[in-house]
């Protein structure tokens, strides 16, 4: 049994939790509204961002306090939205034991700096890379919420973080592969949400699976051309947190990023589909971080483009398309 802490009880977060509850640890649940940490604490359950569950694990505990939650943590889980994961992090810094891992589960890129979700936890927590892990995969959160079948991996640049980690969340219905990609993995998780949010948009227009297909396939190629030229290991992107979160993203309503692309399909606006979002699109933010990386790489990024101009510029899905393909036929 280890001491768990999770920073961030949203609908990953507290997923994640019951995964480690489950697998036998003892899990304290650390969230900045006080209403989820008193439903939590009082009746096992979040109601605000993961009804799904009907009671949360007796081994899990919230608590709103800072230094209560961490005091005892050997393992630090942060499930925060990535735009605010620097700033919340902060104000752990000092409390988390010396010898804690940490553990990203964020999908993202932080606007601004263009920085991976490794880069702000370890700036943030001024922490050692040896102590850092990452966890992504196709890991939708309401499925595994029901306990459905799934798998994820967990990288880290020390194999025995990552082991450790694995043990930690490995349960009958979630089985966790390591890697030491780190790199690799929060691109993955980070650039298919933009490819999710360009699918849910052709899917909300009325587009069908050539378009779908076409759509993942070449956001694939996008995606591994900038891994590679960031160091990240090809092999990645073929995985689980490559090409399998892509297909699970891609194809499911239960991704905010694909319903938020769906819904500005439908004729929803940006401000629109954040409203009606159930939960953080990371997709929205991170895309203009996307063409960025690719400008500063020499790296073509077309559908990461053609998406910033879906976000800030109101194209239509038939524009974005358009977009996409250009007009030079090149080699695939
Ligand atoms: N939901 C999923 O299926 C899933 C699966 C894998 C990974 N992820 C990733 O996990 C991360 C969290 O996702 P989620 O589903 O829990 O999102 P969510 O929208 O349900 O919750 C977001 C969380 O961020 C917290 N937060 C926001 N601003 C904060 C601040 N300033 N200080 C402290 N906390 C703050 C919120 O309180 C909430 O707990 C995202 O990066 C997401 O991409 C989600
Ligand atoms: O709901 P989304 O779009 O954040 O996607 C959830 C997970 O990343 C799927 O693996």
């Amino acid at each position: 049994m280890t001491n768990v802490t999770v920073l961030g009880s949203g609908a990953w977060g507290t997923t994640f939790g019951q995964i480690l509850a489950d697998a036998g640890n003892a899990v304290t649940m650390w969230a900045i509204e006080p209403e989820i940490v008193a439903d939590i604490r009082d009746n096992h359950r979040n109601s605000y961002r993961l009804p799904v569950v009907e009671r949360l694990p007796e081994n899990m505990i919230a608590t709103g306090d800072r230094a209560e939650a961490v005091a005892n943590a050997e393992i630090v889980v942060v499930a925060i939205a990535a735009q605010f994961a620097r700033v919340a992090l902060e104000e752990f810094r000092g409390l988390i034991p010396r010898d804690a891992l940490v553990v990203s589960l964020m999908k993202g890129i932080e606007r601004g700096t263009g920085k991976r979700m490794d880069e702000v936890v370890r700036e943030a927590l001024d922490l050692p890379e040896n102590r850092f892990a990452a966890v992504s995969g196709p890991n939708l959160s309401k499925e595994i919420a029901r306990r459905e079948p799934s798998a994820t991996v967990v990288a880290s640049t020390n194999p025995y973080a990552a082991a450790r980690v694995a043990q930690a969340c490995s349960t009958t219905y979630f089985h966790p592969f390591t890697s030491t990609d780190v790199i690799g993995l929060e691109l993955c998780g980070s650039l298919k949400n933009v490819v999710a949010l360009a699918v849910g948009m052709a899917r909300g227009a009325g587009y069908g699976e050539n378009t779908a297909a076409m759509i993942e396939t070449r956001g694939l190629a996008e995606l591994t051309s900038l891994g590679k030229a960031c160091g990240a290991d090809p092999k990645t992107f073929s995985g689980l947190a490559g090409v399998g979160d892509l297909i699970a993203t891609c194809g499911s309503p239960l991704s905010r990023n694909y319903t938020f692309g769906a819904n500005l399909g439908k004729g929803m606006s940006v401000e629109e589909a954040t409203k009606a979002s159930d939960g953080v699109a990371e997709g929205v933010a991170t895309t203009a971080t996307v063409v960025a990386l690719g400008d500063r790489l020499g790296v073509p990024t077309p559908l990461a483009a053609a998406m910033t101009h879906v976000l800030e510029d109101g194209i239509s899905c038939a524009q974005m398309l358009s977009e996409l393909f250009g007009t030079e036929i090149t080699a695939e």
